[in-house]
């Protein structure tokens, strides 16, 4: 056997960004990995950073590069050895990446659920309530549900919503339960059950990712690797990718992994909630075909409008 080098990482350097639930996630890494090796508490260490994202908060994502910006920052400061590992809400993290960069460790994942903050259930929102949300999918479903919801964009961290709807703008929002837990805000809101609102993709999922050339991060990683959470994580955006990759249509999914198979459930909406087209599909761990399979399923079964929606942005087959 081998005996790893760990010698050049003294301290591991880990980025984030400075938003208090990136530093929360970014903190668990460091607690994870710390455990694992059995590393004392200076050995590892935070670098948080400020990326686009965060510097621009008045304008919507979508207009200024979408998630992308979330990661550049950080695999900008990778590229210049500023950090040796950057952590990512996997949910952010672009599905097409430069073979620079490698994710090769996911924490366990936490609770997928939304969390709707405002009131009890979507069924006992006021008539044209409104919504405050940014998430393509958020709006589609709730239209879905409640076609006399108005949803309004909403930019900012958790906190900054969450007071947004104690002041009145909003009569509700919807905030990843995972989000919400790890910002000590667990009695705030209702969780939504993934067959009323099916998660992101990758939602609740920590990634952390590193040059790919690195492979004594690989060999630091694997024992803090979670990997059911891994696979079926990965299964998430494999569907999301084969829909389109980082296209900002509406889509949800979720994968549960036992030891050998996948149950992989996915959605497709209109933006406008009009249509929506969901399914399931159980296959091998082993099989990367079952998550383009469900989504050429779903959009054969779709309208031409929907379809059209996703194929302007599908890579060729
Ligand atoms: N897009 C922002 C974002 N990225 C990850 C999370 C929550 C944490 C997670 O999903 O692991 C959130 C906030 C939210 O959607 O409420």
């Amino acid at each position: 056997m081998t005996v790893p080098d760990f010698t050049s990482l003294s301290p591991l350097r880990i980025g984030t960004r400075r938003s208090p639930l990136a530093l929360a996630q970014a903190e668990m890494a460091a607690a994870a990995i710390r455990l694992a090796h059995g590393f004392a508490e200076d050995a590892v260490i935070l670098v948080p950073m400020l990326s686009m994202g965060d510097k621009i908060q008045d304008r919507p994502l979508s207009e200024i590069g979408g998630k992308a910006l979330w990661t550049k920052e950080l695999e900008r400061a990778l590229v210049e050895d500023e950090i040796d590992i950057a952590v990512h809400s996997m949910k952010d993290v672009e599905t097409v990446r430069s073979p620079l960069f490698i994710l090769s460790a996911m924490l366990p994942r936490a609770d997928v659920r939304d969390r709707l903050i405002g009131a009890r259930s979507i069924e006992e929102l006021p008539h044209q309530a409104k919504v405050g949300t940014s998430s393509p999918r958020r709006a589609a479903q709730l239209k879905a549900l409640r076609p006399d919801l108005v949803t309004v964009p909403i930019r900012g961290n958790v906190a900054t919503r969450l007071a947004q709807v104690d002041a009145g703008e909003f009569d509700a929002t919807l905030l990843a339960a995972a989000g919400l837990d790890r910002l000590g805000q667990s009695d705030v809101g209702t969780n939504l059950a993934p067959e009323t609102i099916l998660p992101a993709a990758a939602q609740g999922a920590i990634g952390i990712d590193h040059l790919a050339k690195r492979d004594d991060l690989a060999l630091l990683l694997q024992p803090v690797n979670a990997w059911a959470t891994f696979t079926a994580v990965s299964a998430e955006r494999a569907f999301l990718e084969a829909l389109g990759g980082n296209c900002h249509s509406p889509v949800a999914a979720h994968a549960t992994c036992s030891v050998a198979t996948i149950v992989l459930r996915g959605e497709i909406l209109a933006e406008d909630g009009s249509e929506r087209q969901c399914g399931s599909l159980e296959f091998a761990v082993d099989d990367s075909e079952g998550p383009p399979r469900l989504a050429t399923e779903l959009l054969e079964r779709s309208s031409d409008r929907l379809r059209r929606l996703f194929m302007s942005s599908r890579p060729n087959p």
